[in-house]
């Protein structure tokens, strides 16, 4: 059973975040007009002077950034040049490059040509002078279907300014300068990262690096989920998970099975009676390939909020949006916050901690989210009882007690009105032998 689900665990993990390269462009096509007032710049990134791109930079507003909702100008964390797209208009033409169809192939999943469900809007233009950088963040999601952000780094002279992606414990680097420095042919350099990406681009130690960026929407058309073909991705997790379900070892009696996404998926701040089940249309990576997985099997599953309301405790699995940010201070003072969580907002107390009666002695080892799932007759008599038992497939992200992670803070634009939520999977399965059970899980409601 062990191997088994180390197999399982192994094909759910995230997949890189992102995706990088040099595009050949119709020379054309790299011409960008500026201007704040009546007199427009014209630049020919064909052909550009240091003097032209002094120009442009001249041109530029200091970008601020958002902390939390609040727009900030501070060079320590962000030195650059910007313009809004009022002021500027690129001849770029982003489907004559083809390189969305690249980048997309990878980072989204499901059927259908991923390009037909994405819609690039251009945000802004950035020209980074020598010293200038920007540090780690996450971009501020502008929609519930925003999934990604898009930069291109045009061929300048310039050294530094590298891009930083950091995903899972990895970290990756794109030179951009280094990568269209070496193509011969007129080009662009691009990056395609999922929005919840942290990232940073790295001090530019020479030239001048003029970068535009876009944000990635999906669009109307989302994977078709109902009917999924499968990619080879979601076969290896079906056919992982299959195996788990035909292992009489595993969950004899049935239960329920919970899974962390990779992603982070906006949710709009305010709406506290969010049904979470629809950033199904916007899933990305292995997510999607999960849920197609679990569609084509007798898994019944529904998404929700994990809260960890006390390190002690465990964790609280709530079904609608529930800002944790935003709690009244009474409600820590008055009560313990699990008792709002679960008699005002659904929430569900899953495997709380094992405490040795009269002492606080933690006997999960340590282990966060313990996987066992037996209550011993020692069990503390003041920790709640768990609503469900939940067997973690794979264990939720270190941050998910809270919403917003401490680099989440940090985003290119200030904004309260949606924020990344960290979501999982609970799937309930039945008894080995009848996996194909009904979902019932007690308080949640079934979508
Ligand atoms: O200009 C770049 O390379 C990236 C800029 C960025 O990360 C942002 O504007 O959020
Ligand atoms: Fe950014």
């Amino acid at each position: 059973m062990d191997g088994k689900l180390e197999t399982l665990r192994q094909s759910l993990a995230a997949k890189a975040p992102y995706r990088a390269g040099v595009v050949d462009v119709d020379p054309k096509n790299l011409i960008l007009f500026y201007g704040k007032d009546r007199k427009a710049g014209r630049i020919d990134f064909n052909d550009v002077t240091s003097e032209e791109l002094e120009h442009l930079a001249s041109t530029c507003d200091p970008a601020t950034f958002g902390v939390k909702n609040e727009d900030v100008f501070d060079e320590s964390y962000r030195k650059a040049g910007k313009l809004d797209s009022d002021f500027f208009a690129s001849r770029l033409d982003l489907d004559a490059t083809k390189l969305l169809d690249m980048a997309l192939d990878d980072l989204m999943e499901g059927d259908g040509d991923p390009r037909a469900r994405v819609e690039a809007e251009i945000y802004k233009l950035n020209v980074y002078g020598e010293g200038s950088f920007f540090k780690p963040h996450v971009d501020t999601p502008r929609g519930e279907n925003m999934f990604g952000s898009l930069v291109i780094v045009f061929k300048t002279p310039h050294e530094g300014g590298s891009l930083i992606v950091r995903d899972h414990g990895q970290e990756w680097t794109f030179d951009s300068a280094g990568a269209v420095a070496t193509h011969e042919e007129p080009c662009v350099g691009y990056i395609a990262f999922y929005s919840d990406v942290e990232h940073e681009v790295t001090p530019v130690t020479k030239g001048y690096r003029v970068t535009l960026t876009y944000n990635l929407y999906s669009t109307e058309k989302p994977l078709s989920i109902d009917h999924p073909h499968l990619t080879s991705d979601a076969e290896k997790i079906k056919v992982n998970l299959q195996a788990l379900l035909d292992d009489p070892s595993f969950l004899p009696e049935g239960g329920y099975l919970g899974f962390g996404l990779n992603r982070y998926y906006p949710v709009p701040r305010f709406d506290v009676n969010r049904d979470f089940n629809t950033i199904i249309h916007n899933l990305k990576g292995n997510d999607a390939a999960l849920v197609a997985a679990c569609k084509d099997l007798p898994i019944k599953a529904h998404f929700r909020a994990a809260l960890r309301t006390d390190v002690q405790l465990g964790v609280y699995v709530v079904s609608p949006m529930f800002d944790l940010i935003d709690i009244p201070y009474h409600y820590y003072v008055e009560g313990p916050l699990t008792y709002y969580l679960r008699e005002y907002f659904g929430g569900l107390v899953v495997n709380p901690r094992r405490r040795l009666k009269n002492s606080n002695k933690d006997r999960s080892n340590g282990q966060d989210l313990p996987d066992e799932s037996s209550y011993p007759d020692d069990y503390d008599d003041e920790d709640p009882r768990p609503d469900i038992e939940v067997f973690w497939v794979n264990r939720l992200q270190e941050h998910s007690n809270q919403l917003q992670s401490p680099v989440l803070c940090y985003g290119n634009e200030p904004s309260w009105e949606y924020l990344y939520a960290y979501i999982c999977l609970i799937a309930s399965i039945g008894p080995y032998g009848a996996r194909d059970a009904k979902w019932d899980g007690g308080k949640v409601q079934s979508q």
